[in-house]
């Protein structure tokens, strides 16, 4: 018989559910286990990241997941206790973990502002909120059934609710923290050969210095409780690094510190440093670090929205004005030499008319494309409105500038009409720096008398005003 599409698309819906259902019940029970390096008492572990894998898997698959999460939940604790030999406590303490975690996973994937990778303020902060909230129920809950069937006293189920609270928080936000970080380098949103390129190894090797010191410091040398009060200082690192970074760098340092942190409790032991103390740091870390470096992140895309067009990605008008007085003056100053070129697209008109104003919007896209491609970082690109753009040329002199005006022009000449065989052409005037006393509107202005030039002359070609006889092109601009 033969197999059809539609049966084949079945095998491959219920292939990806089994692979996924065992990525699944692997990484929950990895992560149990690895939580158990961390218990503080029977039951009770100080970081418990396992839950956030049932939280992400909801979340990002929806509640089909839950079964394997179950499955995942009776594999990743038979480590200790075969699920087969539990009894009522086990069996009470796994139903709520499912159900609170669970939930989480539906009610993120209904509020659609939330979103991993975690890169906005909103999304970060519905993550910590609604995390707080569960895990604080699923902490009462677990006090409350192991008070039923242990038996504790009123102390120790403060402590309880404590641990579970703070350790559940804290692990679940380092997982969906890494998870973001590797979301984000999957799907290539961020290049992370910049951590290297912007000398983010000296603040990484910084803070891994700092928390080490700060950790062995209080931990190694046996110094007393209330001196491990100052471990609190390895948050200062962490705080620096997100407000000037913003949030991968703000997940990558508190993985990093805490991650060291974890380190020296495993080694060195708890003696010294209370465990819920050691949560409350932890959680903190990252609690701070994910707001700090996702207010930074929502600051810079608030400036960029603010000084840039948001077809072309180009500066707008009011920010390349601003940007090319600064460099004029520059330029100036140092004596360099400076160029404006005025570029427009030739018969764009004819362009939205004839293919409509999305394959106008293409075009616009990329010749924008075309100017980032030739320009050097220290010049300036802008789009100073409809179909024109304008550059302006950091230490070129007359001849480079029409240099990079032709290869402008010709890079141009090789845009197509979408799904056409048209070419785009341009007209480009370009002006020079010649005296002090040049304005930046003076110099627009005689590249635009230069463009001017152009398009009378027969379009698709430069033209400096340097060779313009400016007289000419003055009246023919009054004439039209
Ligand atoms: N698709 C699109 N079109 C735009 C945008 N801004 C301006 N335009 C269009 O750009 C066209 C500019 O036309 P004109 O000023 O007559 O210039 P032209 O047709 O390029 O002619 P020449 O410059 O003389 O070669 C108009 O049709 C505007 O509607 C935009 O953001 N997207």
């Amino acid at each position: 018989m033969a197999i059809t599409q539609g049966r084949l698309m079945m095998l491959s819906t219920k292939m990806i559910f089994l692979l996924r259902s065992l990525l699944l019940i692997f990484l929950y029970t990895f992560l149990w286990n690895f939580a158990g390096l961390f218990e503080i008492g029977n039951l009770v572990s100080a970081f418990y990241p396992a839950a956030g894998v049932i939280v992400f898997f909801v979340y990002r698959f929806g509640p089909i997941y839950i079964l394997p999460s179950a499955i995942a939940v009776m594999v990743g604790a038979s480590f200790v206790d075969p699920f087969w030999q539990w009894g009522a406590i086990q069996i009470s303490m796994a139903i709520r973990q499912l159900f609170f975690y669970s939930i989480l996973g539906l009610v993120l994937k209904k509020t659609s502002k939330f979103s991993l990778p975690l890169n906005r303020l909103s999304s970060v902060t519905i993550l910590i909120g609604s995390l707080s909230v569960t895990s604080f129920l699923s902490a009462l809950t677990a006090t409350f059934l192991i008070s039923t069937f242990v038996g504790i006293d009123t102390d120790q189920e403060l402590n309880i609710i404590m641990s579970f609270w703070i350790g559940d928080l804290g692990g679940i936000l380092l997982f969906l923290a890494a998870l973001s970080l590797f979301l984000d380098f999957y799907f290539k949103n961020y290049d992370y050969n910049d951590v290297f390129q912007k000398g983010l190894v000296y603040p990484i090797l910084l803070l891994v210095i700092i928390s080490s010191a700060t950790t062995l410091l209080f931990v190694a040398t046996g110094l007393t409780t209330e001196l491990g009060n100052f471990g609190y200082l390895i948050l200062l690192p962490v705080a620096w690094a997100s407000s000037f970074y913003g949030i991968r760098f703000a997940l990558f340092s508190a993985i990093c510190v805490n991650t060291t942190a974890i380190w020296h409790y495993i080694y060195l032991g708890l003696s010294n440093y209370p465990a819920i103390e050691l949560q409350t740091l932890f959680s903190v870390n990252l609690v701070m670090a994910m707001l700090l470096g996702a207010s930074l992140e929502e600051r810079k895309t608030a400036l960029f929205d603010a000084t840039h067009d948001s077809l072309t990605q180009m500066l707008n008008r009011k920010a390349f004005f601003q940007e090319s007085t600064a460099l004029l003056e520059r330029c100036k100053r140092q004596k360099r030499n400076m160029a404006v070129l005025m570029i427009d697209i030739d018969h764009f008109k004819v362009v939205n008319d004839n293919w409509g104003h999305e394959a106008g919007d293409q075009v616009l896209m990329q010749v924008a494309e075309c100017c980032r491609q030739i320009c050097r970082s220290t010049d300036i690109q802008g789009r100073l409105g409809g179909e024109e753009f304008a550059l302006i040329l950091d230490d070129a002199g007359p001849n480079q500038a029409i240099a990079v005006a032709e290869r402008l022009r010709l890079s141009i000449s090789s845009i197509l009409v979408p799904k056409t065989d048209t070419n785009i052409t341009t007209s480009i005037g370009i002006s020079h720096l010649l005296t002090i006393d040049d304005t930046l509107n003076q110099l627009l202005k005689q590249a635009d008398l230069a463009l001017y030039t152009a398009k009378r002359t027969g379009r698709n070609k430069c033209q400096s005003a340097s060779t313009l006889n400016t007289e000419d092109a003055s009246l023919n601009l009054k004439a039209t």
